[in-house]
């Protein structure tokens, strides 16, 4: 198989001694992996740190076989994110947006542009100010960004928040088609399970900073009802271990 991001011993505790502790993850081609966890678990740190937007206390983040600490940028070349709500620059249209982040990717055409917004649902607002965006415009405005230098491997965080019905079905059917259509591999931390148990092959779930548990859906949807059933009987397992110990 081959192994696009693999991350050893992973680990970053704030001042509050929060964070995440030894995580080691290996992504393969092809995977569309969803991260699962509680408020706070630390999803969101260890996308950062797989982003290169925060270091590492310990450990070691290698993307297509680049360590990013050493090759920053030859990792990152393959690699388009959404983490966090992204910062626009109001004043400028959502098409204007993209023409800005393409200018770091030369390959991307100008109708490569309007099929990327197309393919959010913003083509028709494409000439307005993002300043009278709202939450959900915005968030599909960053996925634009995101996969628009159609890269290899996409990591987003929560990016179904603030999407309405359609939004949702939209980024859905995205996901599936980049994925089946160009071998697009994803990341996924999302608390919306049913969600990531129609789109992801694989699942992991942090609990206080651990990865705890770790499957293929196809699996363990053979052992237990639903994801949703899995998720839950692990969390009452973690919380058990937390009293024993
Ligand atoms: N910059 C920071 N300084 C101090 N503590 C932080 C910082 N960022 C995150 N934390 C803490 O680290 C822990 C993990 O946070 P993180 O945002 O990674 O969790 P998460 O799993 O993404 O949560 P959520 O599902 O609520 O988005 C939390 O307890 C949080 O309070």
């Amino acid at each position: 198989m081959n192994t696009i991001l693999e991350t050893a011993h992973l680990s970053k505790i704030y001042n509050n001694k929060r964070g995440i502790r030894e995580i080691s993850l290996q992504l393969h081609a092809g995977d569309v992996y969803g991260l699962l966890g509680p408020n706070g678990a630390g999803k969101t740190t260890f996308l950062k740190l797989i982003t290169g937007l925060i270091r590492p206390d310990q450990g070691s983040v290698t993307l297509f076989g680049n360590n990013l600490a050493d090759h920053f940028e030859l990792g990152m070349e393959h690699v388009g994110s959404m983490i966090e709500s992204a910062d626009f620059h109001d004043f400028l249209s959502a098409r204007q947006y993209l023409e800005l982040v393409a200018r770091f990717y030369p390959s991307v055409t100008p109708k490569h542009m309007e099929e990327v917004l197309e393919l959010v649902g913003l083509h028709k607002v494409r000439k307005e100010k993002i300043k009278g965006f709202s939450t959900g415009m915005k968030q599909k405005l960053a996925l634009a960004a995101a996969i628009l230098p159609e890269p290899k491997l996409v990591i987003l965080d929560e990016p179904t928040n603030g999407l309405d019905i359609e939004g949702t079905v939209m980024f859905r059917k995205l996901i599936t088609q980049l994925s089946e259509e160009k071998g697009t591999s994803f990341i996924i931390s999302s608390h919306m399970i049913h969600e990531l148990e129609q789109l992801c092959n694989r699942v992991g779930i942090v609990v206080e900073g651990h990865l705890k548990k770790e499957g293929y859906v196809s699996e363990l949807l053979q052992n237990n009802q639903s994801l949703e059933q899995f998720y839950i009987d692990e969390l009452q397992l973690s919380k058990e271990d937390e009293d024993c110990a």
